[in-house]
């Protein structure tokens, strides 16, 4: 059985001292032994939200991270710096990322690597845009960005890493998918992960949806066979998350 798994990704929202303030406010609300709690939070915000959730069982996630280990880059995170600062998760792959950042397939696969060699459990997040989705691509596209994501990866690193399969059209825009729409697509992840690295991995490697998750739609998509929870936007900025961290209730 694997256990669910529900993260907020609070992108470039909340101040240190906002961010501290929303923590201390869900930190009670989000208790639930039967799901994974992780807040995915601004590099600025790691350092006191990590403070303000320890003894808790909420863990923190970055939201990027870069693949080399220190030198000279200029504004970056390295691996190191954020296993030092207490983080558990790294978003690897992120649209938003792949869009604003122009991160490839190639780049992508270099920081899962480095998180994974650092003990960092990654949360890769693949999509298909809606030109894709319309075109009739997207099994396809979103095969080639996990085989990519994960070259070089062994089998038994795959097993722990986070599958987050985020439609860019569902993203930020109220419009989600379907829960009959993810679980297609999941569920086709799983088994492309079947088929390179086996049963074993594909039984146990947990896949969310994310894009436009609610307190209104999360029992219904989280039900779904191949759904292991949800990375969410717009909604973990709210108290609105610990209604999705308690989906079944
Ligand atoms: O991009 C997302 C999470 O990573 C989804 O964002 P929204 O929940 O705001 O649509």
């Amino acid at each position: 059985m694997r256990k669910k798994m529900v993260a907020g990704n609070w992108k470039m929202n909340m101040t240190p001292s906002g961010a501290v303030k929303l923590a201390e406010e869900l930190k009670p609300m989000v208790k639930n032994d039967d799901v994974d709690v992780v807040f995915c939070v601004p590099a600025i915000d790691i350092v006191p939200v990590v403070n303000e959730v320890k003894d808790t069982n909420i863990k923190v996630g970055a939201e990027n991270m870069f693949y080399e280990e220190k030198g000279a880059y200029t504004g970056e995170l390295s691996p190191e710096m954020l296993v030092d600062a207490g983080v558990s998760y790294v978003i690897i792959g992120h649209s938003e990322r792949r869009q604003y950042f122009h991160e490839t397939d190639e780049i992508i696969n270099k920081k899962m690597r480095k998180a994974i060699e650092h003990k960092l459990l990654p949360i890769l997040c693949c999509g298909e845009s809606l030109e894709q989705r319309e075109s009739g691509v997207t099994l396809e596209f979103i095969k080639k960005q996990i085989v990519n994501a994960f070259k070089y990866i062994p089998p038994e690193k795959v097993i722990n890493c986070i599958i987050a399969y985020e439609p860019i059209w569902a993203i930020g825009t109220g419009r989600v998918a379907t829960a009959e729409q993810a679980q297609e697509v999941c569920a086709a992840i799983r088994t492309n992960i079947r088929d390179i690295y086996g049963a074993v991995v594909a039984e146990r490697i947990r896949i969310l949806y994310g894009g436009s998750v609610n307190a209104g739609n999360a029992n219904h998509i989280f039900s779904m066979p191949d759904i292991d929870g949800g990375l969410v936007g717009g909604a973990s900025l709210k108290p609105e998350f610990a209604k999705i961290v308690h989906y079944d209730k």
